[in-house]
Parts: C-alpha cells; sequence; structure tokens
C-alpha cells in the first residue's frame, strides 16, 4: 500500500484518542511589556487558563500538554492546580523553547503513546468556541492527516516589496484573489505520527504547523472558524477580548 492511499491512524480508529497541545511560551512582545502574554489576566482570570479550558471543553480532549515559559513552569503547575478545571481531563506542563515551532516540538515530544489525534493550539486564541474544536477533530477522524480552521478575509491582501526602513513607502508586488484566501487560526488539528514527520522533517520557519505538513506535500484541510477564535496579539484585542468575555458572562448570567 501506498503511503498516500494508507489510511492515517485517526481514520483507522473511529475511537483514536486525542490531546491538546497549547504553546504558552511566548513573551507577547508585540501586546506590551508586563508578563508573559499567556499569563496576563482576561476577565481576571490568566489567558492560558481560558485557553485550557477551550480545549478541554471538548468531551475528545482527555489530555492537554501545556508548554509553559521556559523560567515559568512551576508557576503554570500551581495556575492549573488552582483553577477548576475538567476531571476527566489530563493535565502536562513542559518547558518551552525560543520560537513557537520549538515549543510545539516540545509539546509533542512529551505525549505519551496512546494519543493518535494531536490538537495545537495558541494559548493567545482564548477564547476559540467549543464547536470548532469538535469540529476540527471530526475531520481528522475523519481521515484528514492536518486540518485547519480560517475564516474568509475582510481586507483586501496586497504583497509588497517589503521596504528597507520601517514607514518607507513599499511597492505592491501583486493582489492575490481574496476570494481565494482564508485566515487561519488554531487549533489545528493533525493524524500524530503526520505532524510528528513535519517536526522532524522540515526545517524551514514557517508560521503554523500545518504549513510544516504542507511541505510534506500533503494535503491541509480548512473547516469553518470562529470570529471569537481571534489572536491575543495587540494591545486592542485584549479590549476586544475583554468585551467578548463580558458579552458571555452576561449571557450565562453570571
Ligand atoms: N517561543 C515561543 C513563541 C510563541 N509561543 C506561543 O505561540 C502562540 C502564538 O504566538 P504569538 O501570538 O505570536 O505569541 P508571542 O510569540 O508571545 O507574541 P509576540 O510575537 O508578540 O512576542 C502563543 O500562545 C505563544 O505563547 C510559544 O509557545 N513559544
Ligand atoms: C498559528 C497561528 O496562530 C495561525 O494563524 C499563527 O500563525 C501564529 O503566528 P505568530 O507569528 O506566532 O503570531
Amino acid at each position: 500500500m501506498s503511503d498516500e492511499s494508507r489510511p492515517s491512524p485517526a481514520q483507522a480508529s473511529p475511537t483514536a484518542r486525542t490531546a491538546a497541545v497549547i504553546p504558552a511560551a511566548g513573551r507577547g512582545v508585540r501586546l506590551g511589556p508586563g508578563a508573559p502574554k499567556a499569563l496576563r489576566a482576561l476577565g481576571g482570570t490568566p489567558m492560558l487558563i481560558h485557553a485550557v479550558r477551550a480545549m478541554a471543553a471538548s468531551r475528545a480532549v482527555s489530555l492537554v500538554v501545556v508548554v509553559a515559559p521556559p523560567d515559568g513552569t512551576a508557576e503554570v503547575k500551581s495556575l492549573l492546580d488552582a483553577h477548576a478545571l475538567p476531571e476527566r481531563t489530563d493535565f502536562l506542563v513542559v518547558p518551552g523553547g525560543a520560537e513557537r515551532q520549538d515549543s510545539v516540538k516540545l509539546g509533542l515530544d512529551a505525549l505519551p503513546p496512546e494519543y493518535d489525534i494531536v490538537l495545537v493550539h495558541d494559548a493567545a486564541r482564548p477564547l476559540v468556541p467549543v464547536d470548532t474544536v469538535d469540529a476540527v477533530i471530526e475531520a481528522v477522524r475523519d481521515g484528514a492527516p492536518a486540518v485547519v480552521p480560517a475564516l474568509p478575509l475582510a481586507d483586501t491582501v496586497k504583497e509588497v516589496e517589503p521596504a528597507g526602513t520601517p514607514g518607507e513607502p513599499e511597492p505592491v508586488v501583486a493582489t492575490p484573489p481574496r476570494a481565494r484566501l482564508r485566515a487561519v487560526q488554531t487549533p489545528q488539528g493533525f493524524d500524530r505520527a503526520t505532524l510528528v514527520r513535519a517536526h522532524e522533517t522540515v526545517t524551514d520557519q514557517v508560521t503554523d504547523d500545518a504549513g510544516m505538513v504542507e511541505q510534506l506535500g500533503l494535503t491541509v484541510v480548512v473547516v469553518p472558524g470562529h470570529e471569537e477564535a481571534f489572536k491575543v496579539t495587540r494591545p486592542l484585542d485584549l479590549v476586544l477580548a475583554e468585551a467578548v468575555l463580558a458579552r458571555r458572562r452576561l449571557n450565562d448570567g453570571f
């Protein structure tokens, strides 16, 4: 049987177990000075705890591996102990690396053997709804080796010749047809063996894990993302996240 026609472990087993790796080791430079981004408060609770709860909200996820700032593993462990999390879910904390890609690899290395499906979810996307998480898992269970949630773009996108100096005008090189573009979110879902192979093989710096699977020549599929799965990157994103959370709490009556 060729590599292409061989069913992925996830496809072969409808009862495949799912773990989530949460890279949370970034500094959050674009958010401005302060604690590492994942540990900053959103609605009075660290952003990381929201992200962990978002993964554990899926009944399919039975392990969450948090990849913590290298000097912050003890703090992250005590945060997980101090906050209410579902009993059905296990948690592991490992120290992260210099780049997001390194942190994801360290999380993958810590996974016990019984997990066949892996989600990779940014701690910086604390408000992803559980329906999005479940849609990603379902697409992997249906046999896709790599799945990303994504949204169509609201803005027109230009490719430019980057200026040597910030603020200098940049010549436009092309305008890719917007209808074919998608803004990609997390959690990204993978057949574990595929993601491990991608991390062992691809040495280029990429900005998402699915990009590494694309470099293996495999097809990555897109499922609908969600507006509330946006990444908290800059200060305005934190204002938006607080507003979304406040609306949820109002709707839930607490
Ligand atoms: N060495 C790194 C860098 C990033 N991340 C994680 O990758 C996710 C997405 O990264 P991003 O939003 O870019 O976070 P930062 O790298 O912290 O942001 P910045 O680039 O502004 O410093 C975040 O949850 C971040 O904690 C990580 O685990 N290890
Ligand atoms: C993985 C990601 O969230 C998908 O949009 C994104 O690429 C992370 O990018 P960053 O460079 O770490 O902000």
